[in-house]
């Protein structure tokens, strides 16, 4: 028996999510003017993130982050893995950077998976598809996090089913995204061979109850309902410099 046909994937920029935990008792310990400089490293460099932002360089953006599980997120996307590393390395440069912990990251490329494509038509050259694929992270004030599986069980899986049978599938997935042009935007990045889990989702919400709207009812889509594997789910708030400096003043 031949294998099933492998999808087409497009890849566009790469993306890192940096998960921290803040250490309130030694930001507590240390001095205002400990503080001051601190946040000042760490927003001197969240200025050139957010100058740098463009078609060619790359999107930024920092949350807070709700519950135990961390207190900070930042999201990058770039042209280059070798650029995450860099950004990684100069957070952990800062002052700052000595009152957190990475607690969780996670790292995929921003991927489409082309279930309906032109053929002799170069998808990149659509300025649609490049949209997509080298956004720019929305500035809405939440966010939510969480990486996902397909399935691969003796009995449903994903990946056994023939090509017409999977895009039927994420036909109807698309449908129900759809509703929720304005509310919601999503960044699907591929992590297979990256990270734990084959796809990250980051949805972005205006309004909170979005995120769980939209969660809620594709569970509902065979797409989800029966293949969907769903790992932690992390949700927050945006941070512009001036949150931040708020969510750090003592
Ligand atoms: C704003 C909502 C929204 C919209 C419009 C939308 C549309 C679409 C389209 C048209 C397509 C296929 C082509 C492409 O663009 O890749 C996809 C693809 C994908 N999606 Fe999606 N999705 C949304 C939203 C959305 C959510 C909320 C989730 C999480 C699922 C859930 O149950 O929690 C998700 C997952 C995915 C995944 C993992 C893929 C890749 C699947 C694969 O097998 O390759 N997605 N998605």
């Amino acid at each position: 028996m031949s294998a099933n046909e492998a999808l087409l994937t497009l890849e566009g920029w790469f993306t890192y999510h940096d998960f921290r935990k803040m250490n309130w008792e030694k930001w507590k310990k240390a001095s205002s003017e400990e503080r001051q400089a601190a946040l000042d490293e760490l927003t001197s460099l969240t200025r050139v993130w957010n100058d740098a932002e463009s078609e060619t360089g790359g999107s930024t953006a920092v949350y807070s982050v709700l519950g135990h599980k961390a207190d900070l997120c930042f999201i990058f996307l770039r042209p280059t893995m070798g650029e995450l590393d860099e950004l990684k390395t100069a957070i952990n440069k800062t002052r700052f950077a000595d009152y957190t912990e990475t607690d969780y990251s996670y790292i995929s490329v921003v991927e489409l998976s082309n279930y309906v494509n032109n053929p002799g038509q170069d998808p990149k050259a659509n300025p649609h598809v490049r949209e997509r694929l080298y956004p720019i992270l929305p500035k809405w004030n939440h966010f939510c996090f969480y990486p996902m599986n397909k399935k691969r069980g003796e009995k449903d899986n994903w990946y056994s089913m023939t090509m017409d049978e999977r895009r039927e599938l994420m036909q109807t997935h698309g449908l129900t995204g759809r509703k929720y042009a304005g509310k919601i935007k999503q960044i699907i990045g591929g992590s297979v061979g990256y990270d734990d889990w084959e796809w990250g989702v980051t949805l972005f919400a205006h309004d909170p109850i979005e995120l769980k709207h939209i969660v809620y009812e594709m569970r509902f889509d065979e797409v989800s309902a029966r293949y969907g594997e769903f790992g932690t789910f992390l949700v927050g708030n945006y941070l512009n410099e001036e949150a931040l400096r708020k969510m750090f003043a003592l």
